[in-house]
């Protein structure tokens, strides 16, 4: 049962941040804080041409409007967006496959005559329509929104409000800066069913960013939005989250805010040159051993912590943009990812955003190695840097990301499979023994109980969800597995007992 949101949190207002929500009592992690309905789903900006009905791959036009792409599955859209597209006589069959754009901006000007309270709401919500003015952001958009819908008779009047260039540069923005993310469900086989949509949350969205946040939200298959409190919240505390990516550096977060949310943060992770002592910015200084360079906003300079030689800038800029380069551009195989995390850990950092972010396509592929072979033929260095992957990211995860956190929830799972398949190989081959082996599955039975614990609030239909779903099955399994272990390791006791005995036996019998 969703809580009372009321009850929960409280809307209020200040020039700097805008509206935003401020608990009203004490939440605790994991409680429930609002379930909501989107007042506008549909495409995200540039969507491959997809169904109205469902979003997924479109392959037919609405027989009823003769204009909305649908799929084989779907035979209708929404109502009154089918019956605009029907009215629109002069408006050619084609229009919508040649401007996909316009989809989302129209059906948020569609509330208008569907639900006026809904409409008035979503006016309501933050546009920065006077920041975007003139800027790049709005040439395109008049361009692929503005300029085709207005040149059409049929877009220029919705009942009695008559649509502007102004109003619907209003609404690209607001669609811009508030909607979340819908991601496209799984079907039971585990394939990925819809194109991603975008949706709009007039309550959830009013919430800060914040580069460490305090909640997680879940969208299920019908795109309902949970939203939970990801650690202890405090009556007064405002409710955050994060509106860019968690292993972004400082750098590409501040220019993600700037650009597309209109703001600078300032938050802790941001304020702090270290970012909370991960160093996901720091470059290693060339003038000494082990020292790292962080940048100080203020001087500006780049500056060792270690010995304070400072970093030219130009030679920041080479080692970045090369670091980018290789990065982007290096083939997703082990033996190149491993080369090039190998080539800019010594001028990054081992920690580094962009290493990370090979290290995570590294992560990738060592999974996919253990899910397509036996894993007996998996060779067990492979099962060991998946391991030791796992290890440096969940160290990062734990500080950026404290509490429930999807992120941290998968690494959770994929470094409990890597401790079960290694320690189960170090066995059989006599590398560990039994008691050994015992405590390694005890500890992969704690990680996935607690991978559990993160992802049971994501939906049956989305990836997670269904990675749970595996995820409590092999939690079975792993207990019959140590139960049998622990039978093993009582066995190989008491044998070793007896053994002991005749030992001690024969020994006296000597003397
Ligand atoms: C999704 S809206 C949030 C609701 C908005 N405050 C309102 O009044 O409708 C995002 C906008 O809120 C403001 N905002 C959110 N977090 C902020 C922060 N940490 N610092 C400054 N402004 C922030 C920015 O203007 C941002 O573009």
């Amino acid at each position: 049962m969703a809580n009372n949101f009321e009850d929960i949190c409280e809307i209020r207002k200040s020039d700097q941040l805008g509206r935003f929500l401020v608990a009203n009592r004490d939440i605790k992690p994991g409680e429930l804080i609002l379930a909501e309905d989107p007042i506008v789903v549909g495409p995200y900006w540039d969507a491959d041409i997809s169904c109205l009905g469902c979003l997924g791959p479109a392959s037919r036009t609405c027989r009823v409007c003769l204009k909305g792409p649908l799929c084989r599955d779907c035979s209708r859209h929404d109502p009154v967006e089918c019956s605009f597209y029907e009215q629109a006589s002069k408006l050619n069959k084609n229009f919508l496959f040649d401007h996909f754009n316009i989809i989302t901006p129209l059906r948020c000007l569609l509330l208008y005559r569907s639900d006026r309270d809904k409409y008035n709401e979503m006016m309501a919500m933050e546009s920065h329509f006077e920041s975007r003015r003139d800027t790049e952001i709005w040439h395109i958009h008049n361009q692929y929104v503005v300029e085709p819908m207005l040149n059409e008779k049929d877009f220029q009047q919705i009942d009695d409000l008559t649509v502007t260039g102004e109003l619907l540069q209003r609404i690209c923005g607001i669609l811009d800066v508030n909607t979340f993310e819908i991601r496209g469900n799984m079907d039971s086989q585990g394939v990925q069913m819809n194109n991603l949509a975008r949706g709009l949350y007039p309550k959830t969205s009013l919430m800060t960013h914040n580069c460490q946040t305090n909640t997680l939200i879940a969208v299920d298959g019908m795109s309902k939005l949970r939203l939970y409190s990801s650690i202890g919240i405090k009556a007064g505390e405002l409710l955050y989250y994060n509106y860019t990516r968690v292993l972004f550096s400082t750098f590409e977060r501040q220019t993600h805010l700037r650009k597309g949310k209109y703001f600078i943060c300032n938050c802790a992770r941001c304020s702090d040159p270290t970012e909370l002592g991960t160093h996901l910015s720091s470059l290693k200084c060339t003038a000494c051993d082990d020292g790292l360079c962080v940048f100080h906003p203020e001087t500006p300079k780049w500056e060792c912590l270690t010995c304070g030689h400072q970093l030219p800038r130009e030679y920041v800029n080479q080692i970045m943009c090369e670091a980018r380069d290789d990065i982007s551009s290096c083939a997703l195989d082990s033996r190149n990812l491993e080369k090039v995390i190998g080539k800019h850990s010594k001028t990054l950092n081992p920690h580094h955003s962009l290493v990370l972010e090979a290290k995570q396509s590294l992560a990738g592929e060592l999974r996919n190695m253990c899910m397509s072979y036996d894993i007996h033929n998996v060779p067990r260095q492979a099962l060991k840097r998946k391991l030791e992957l796992c290890e440096e990211m969940l160290q990062i995860l734990r500080v950026l990301d404290p509490g429930v956190s999807r992120l941290t929830g998968i690494a959770l799972y994929e470094y409990h499979a890597a401790l079960v398949d290694l320690s189960r190989r170090n066995h059989d081959i006599g590398e560990i023994k039994t008691p050994e082996l015992l405590e390694r599955l005890k500890l992969s039975e704690a990680a996935l109980k607690e991978a559990i614990g993160m992802l049971v609030f994501e939906h049956r239909t989305t990836p997670e969800g269904q990675l749970t779903k595996k995820a409590m099955c092999e939690l079975k399994e792993l207990r019959e597995y140590i139960q049998k272990v622990q039978a093993m390791e009582e066995d190989e006791r008491t044998d070793r007992q007896v053994r002991g005995k005749c030992n001690i036996n024969a020994g006296k019998c000597k003397k």
